[in-house]
């Protein structure tokens, strides 16, 4: 696998006669900590299906984790890959306790079928949710959860199975204030352990990009405006570029601000 995690050559993905991606060349290796950044319909999410290995391109070639999209069986890969995000919190049905949710992420499934789990999986799947701070949430139904609550268990669940590269969907969405805050320290100290799997995460605001990331995709109309070191890429003239307005951008130590001027 050389380091590198995520390969994308050309990645075209094409859907009623439009091109939802364009031709995008982007490699994520092991140890990076990437922010997505883009106004709503960009491709994010598209990107984020690929490289998930939930979408394959129409076009172009997509390598996860060393395995060619096309020429592997994603039900192997999958376990390898974490990923939380609105489409995994919209297909979990009514009554599915969080700690099944989070167990079976193992097995690629939104809760209990028949399988079995030993000592070790209860284990791990409290710790993670003690972790994530919605450890006494463990016997609860998903449905019952605030957003804030279900956004960490869903973290928890994609960290279940160990992967080698975590998807984060607009983490952030939807939290108040100090539930964003919350989040983005605890996805700040995930992002400076060395141990933890090489992290992308998506965003609509600068200013949920959590501390210790390292790399920014600036995407726009299915294809990529800069891609890079966040120091080099998080500059008013790429970032209005994206948006698609005039913005003024602060950096203060690990975080930044965007407005309009
Ligand atoms: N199956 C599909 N068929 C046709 N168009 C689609 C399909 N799926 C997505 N799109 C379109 O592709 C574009 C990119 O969608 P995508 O969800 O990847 O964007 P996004 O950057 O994640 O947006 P948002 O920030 O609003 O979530 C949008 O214009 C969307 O309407």
């Amino acid at each position: 696998m050389d380091g590198r995690v995520l390969g994308l050559n050309g990645v075209t993905v094409r859907r009623g006669g439009e091109n939802l991606l364009d031709g995008v060349d982007w490699s994520v290796l092991e140890g990076e900590r990437w922010v997505i950044l883009g106004p709503n319909g960009a491709g994010k999410t598209t990107l984020l299906n690929v490289a998930s290995s939930q979408l394959h391109p129409t076009s172009g070639r997509a390598e996860i984790l060393g395995e060619h999209l096309g020429g592997v069986d994603v039900f192997e890969l999958r376990p390898l890959i974490g990923y939380a995000g609105a489409s995994v919190s919209g297909r979990i049905e009514e009554d599915t306790p969080v700690l099944d949710l989070v167990l079976s992420a193992a097995y690629g499934y939104l809760g209990r079928f028949r399988e079995e789990y030993g000592v070790p999986d209860y284990g791990r799947g409290r710790a993670l949710l003690g972790h994530w701070g919605v450890g006494d949430l463990a016997e609860r139904y998903f449905h019952t959860l605030s957003e804030g609550e279900r956004k960490r268990v869903l973290i928890a669940r994609a960290l279940m199975s160990d992967p080698e590269l975590l998807l984060l969907d607009e983490p952030a969405a939807g939290l108040d204030l100090g539930g964003r805050e919350d989040l983005l320290r605890r996805l700040g100290k995930l992002a400076g352990s060395e141990s933890a799997p090489a992290l992308v995460v998506v965003s609509h605001h600068v200013e949920e990009i959590p501390p210790g990331f390292t790399h920014g995709l600036l995407v726009r109309d299915g294809a990529i405006v800069q891609a890079g070191p966040l120091d080099e890429v998080m500059t008013a003239d790429h970032l209005s570029e994206t948006f698609g307005l005039p913005l003024k951008v602060e950096r203060d130590g690990e975080r930044w601000t965007a407005r309009a001027v």
